[in-house]
């Protein structure tokens, strides 16, 4: 600044060893230049950074803690060094701004360290600035995390010196003019001390245990507080030692390749296709300015909370006054919990207002809005009926969506008369809280149906994946196995408890039987009758283990005739303290009622290891992944890894069931299969499918490669 201003502009998408060589060059310059008296930095096109190129940490020439060196050379400068913050200042491009001496922000500038989330710490000396800066527990929030906070609050934590509404960079060119003479040591974080606190050691080994206990298994979190717990025993230097070996151990940990996969999976799964060659190139959404739920059941009332948080004005429908009232109860708890959350943030929300929420039971009123979402419970002959009547009453450009979570979309949509509007948007339960949003297509629906749901997802902050119809589309598709051989592991002789701890300890949120008490039992044994597998019209001599020649277990079944259908009824797979109660107790009653089962049916129980828990239960599971691919019921591995991360608790630092395959080894899953499979013949879940074999037979190409492997392109694609 002076003679000209000297900003030193960057972008860190852009060749990266470049722009740090640039960074370097422009520094030293500006350093050694007597007219130069202050820098400003800043970066293009209103955003500061994003920070490092993710896909190098992959990369064999991975720049990891390259930047330190810039953000120590930015720190010793002579002359203040200011930074303009506008749009992000995310991972490194933070780290730099830490450097400097000053930070203006823009208001509506957004920073944090996200390192977390791909599985890395901040590695060029974030971890020892930032507790330096604003105190240990806001930067363990912030590094833990990886949140993102608003410029607001940056400047409450004093992680920024100014904000400005207008023009960023003419603000901290200013300030830079100001401070020109000033000491610059106090603004050198690596010299300050960490800003002490009496119970130090307590509140550092307590948020050790908090990580540890959210993260299942995912190291990073813990190895971000171990590297702020080294701010606060060593010096700068030792330090930042400290971080950069612990930034080694997360880069070669396997997890980090994993979360940083996650991060472009579930970006790739944006660009759907579908079939007759539509796709997210060509298709444009509809405007949805109004929508309707039908049926304010669990289901319902979430998804109308889920529209109502997105400001999108809703119809909730029920079938009488004493469900509605019902339904609007429970609705308008949600929607005050959702705006306490909400409170002190940029948006409210508007639900005492009924031209944004109106309750009714009149279908007469869904004749204007642009979007239906069908919620009501699984039966066909009803949702059969509701559409039919929808496709009378809804204006003609008005998408009619399912929220089934197995049904078949075409027959759902014979009902009308405009079956390229009907759509299946499956949503998981809580509804205003799980990310996933899978969206079915059916025959006949358009492209512009699609391209409508996928942005229906954006606007309630969903993760939409298209996938196309069959039975449990892709997601419980792929958890019928994987329950079925928890299942079978009873029968042989295993207990839920110990399946549960498997996969719990595997990383999964909650174990299949703690799961299905959650979700109730009553819904898959419904769901069984209907398909005539259990209760009146089962055929009579049917054997008990047996249904078409396949290995059939009825413990669920018997489970719910005895009234056990999880928490709600207090017992299920375990027990609880009372009915709706909901910690999960080992049952002796459930013991000696699969001891007894055992006997009955003359099954010799035996000891099973975790290793066959896990390998039956998840191979199954990615197997019948498999089969969705070849299939073409999904149009990639990413978007079955996208399905279980958001929708089915698997965890991410895991990368998903299909790149958990590609880390385990295609031969090897392949050949577990086998083995399990001529252990048990009459389990067409453990039948290696040809897809896998065939992956195997061209010797394991990576993941991104092997739908090319797919001798014919699907008729579904
Ligand atoms: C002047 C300042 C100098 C700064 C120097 C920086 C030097 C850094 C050196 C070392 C640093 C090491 C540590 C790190 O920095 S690790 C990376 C930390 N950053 C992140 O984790 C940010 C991740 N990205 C996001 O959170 C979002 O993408 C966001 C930037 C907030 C933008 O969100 P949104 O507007 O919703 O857009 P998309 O998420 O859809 O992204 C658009 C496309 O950009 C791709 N993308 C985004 N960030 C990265 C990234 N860091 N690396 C590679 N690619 C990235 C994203 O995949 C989208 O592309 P596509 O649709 O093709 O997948």
């Amino acid at each position: 600044l002076s003679k000209s201003s000297q900003i030193v502009s960057g972008l860190a998408l852009i060749t990266f060893k470049l722009f740090l060589q640039a960074l370097e060059d422009g520094l030293k310059k500006a350093d050694a230049d007597p007219s130069v008296k202050a820098v400003m930095i800043c970066g293009e096109n209103g955003k500061f950074s994003a920070g490092a190129d993710i896909r190098g940490f992959s990369s064999p020439k991975r720049h990891g803690v390259a930047l330190s060196p810039i953000v120590s050379l930015i720190e010793s400068s002579e002359k203040p060094v200011v930074a303009a913050i506008e749009g992000v200042a995310l991972g490194g491009g933070l780290e730099v701004a830490l450097g400097c001496h000053y930070r203006v922000a823009h208001a509506k500038a957004r920073m944090g360290l996200p390192e977390v989330t791909i599985g890395l710490l901040p590695g060029a000396e974030g971890t020892q600035r930032l507790p330096r800066l604003i105190g240990v527990p806001a930067a363990l929030d912030m590094i833990t995390t990886g949140k993102h906070i608003p410029a607001t609050e940056a400047l409450k934590l004093g992680l920024v010196d100014e904000i400005v509404e207008e023009n960023t960079i003419e603000a901290a060119i200013r300030l830079a003019n100001k401070v020109i003479g000033q000491p610059l040591e106090p603004r050198r974080l690596s010299l300050k001390p960490v800003p002490k606190l009496p119970n130090m050691e307590a509140f550092l080994r307590e948020a050790l245990v908090k990580v540890k206990r959210q993260a299942r298994g995912c190291l990073a979190p813990e190895l971000c507080v171990q590297a702020v717990r080294a701010a606060t025993e060593r010096p700068f230097a030792e330090g930042v030692r400290r971080e950069r070996e612990l930034f080694g151990l997360l880069l070669s940990s396997g997890q980090a390749q994993a979360l940083q996969y996650a991060f472009f999976a579930e970006r790739a799964v944006r660009r759907w296709a579908a079939p007759g060659g539509a796709s997210w190139s060509s298709a444009a959404p509809q405007p949805v300015r109004k929508a309707a739920v039908i049926g304010l059941g669990t289901m319902g009332r979430g998804i109308v909370t889920s529209l109502v948080k997105a400001n999108i004005p809703v119809v909730a429908l029920e079938q009488d006054l004493e469900y509605l009232n019902k339904g609007r109860k429970a609705v308008m708890l949600l929607l005050e919990r959702e705006a306490m959350k909400m409170e002190g943030g940029a948006q409210t929300l508007d639900f005492h207002n009924p031209a944004r929420l109106q309750f009714t039971v009149d279908f007469d009123l869904l004749c204007d809005v642009d979007l239906v979402i069908e919620a009501v419970f699984e039966n066909m002959a009803l949702k059969k009926e509701i559409f039919h009547k929808l496709s009378k009453i809804c204006k003609p450009g008005a998408l009619l969506c399912t929220n089934t979570s197995a049904l078949n979309i075409d027959e759902i949509a014979s009902a009308t008369n405009r079956p390229q509007q009907v759509i299946g948007t499956h949503f998981f339960s809580p509804a205003h809280v799980m990310r996933l949003l899978e969206i079915i297509y059916g025959r006949h629906t358009s492209p512009t149906a699609i391209a409508t749901a996928m942005q229906l997802a954006k606007a309630l902050k969903k993760v939409g994946v298209v996938v196309g119809n069959c039975f449990g589309f892709v997601g419980n598709r792929m958890m019928f196995p994987y329950v079925q051989q928890a299942v079978f592991l009873l029968e042989e002789g295993s207990r839920p408890e110990a399946v549960d701890q498997v996969l719990e300890d595997f990383g999964f949120k909650i174990g299949p039987f703690r799961m299905s008490d959650l979700a109730g039992l009553d819904v898959g044994w419904r769901s069984r009758k209907e398909q005539g597998l259990t209760g009146p019209s089962l055929a009579a001599g049917t054997p008990a283990r047996q249904r078409h020649g396949q290995r059939y277990s009825p413990l669920p079944d018997l489970l719910c005739e005895q009234g056990r259908f999880g928490q709600k009824t207090g017992k299920g797979w375990y027990q609880y303290e009372r009915a709706g109660g909901r910690t999960a107790t080992p049952d002796p009653w459930l013991h000696d009622f699969l001891s007894q089962y055992r006997d009955t049916h003359g099954i010799q129980s035996r000891f099973i290891d975790q290793e066959e828990i896990l390998e039956r239960c998840l191979f199954s599971l990615i197997n019948e992944g498999f089969a969705i691919l070849a299939e073409g019921i999904a149009s990639g591995p990413e978007h079955l890894d996208v399905i279980y991360i958001n929708g089915y608790g698997w965890p991410k630092h895991r990368g998903g069931p299909m790149f958990y395959a590609s880390t385990v080894g295609l031969p090897r899953v392949l050949a577990k299969l086998q083995k399990y499979s001529e252990a048990h013949p009459d389990v067409p879940g453990l039948r290696p499918n040809a897809f896998l074999k065939k992956l195997v037979a061209v010797r394991s190409p990576p993941l991104k490669e092997w739908m090319s492997y797919l001798s014919h392109q699907s008729p579904k694609l």
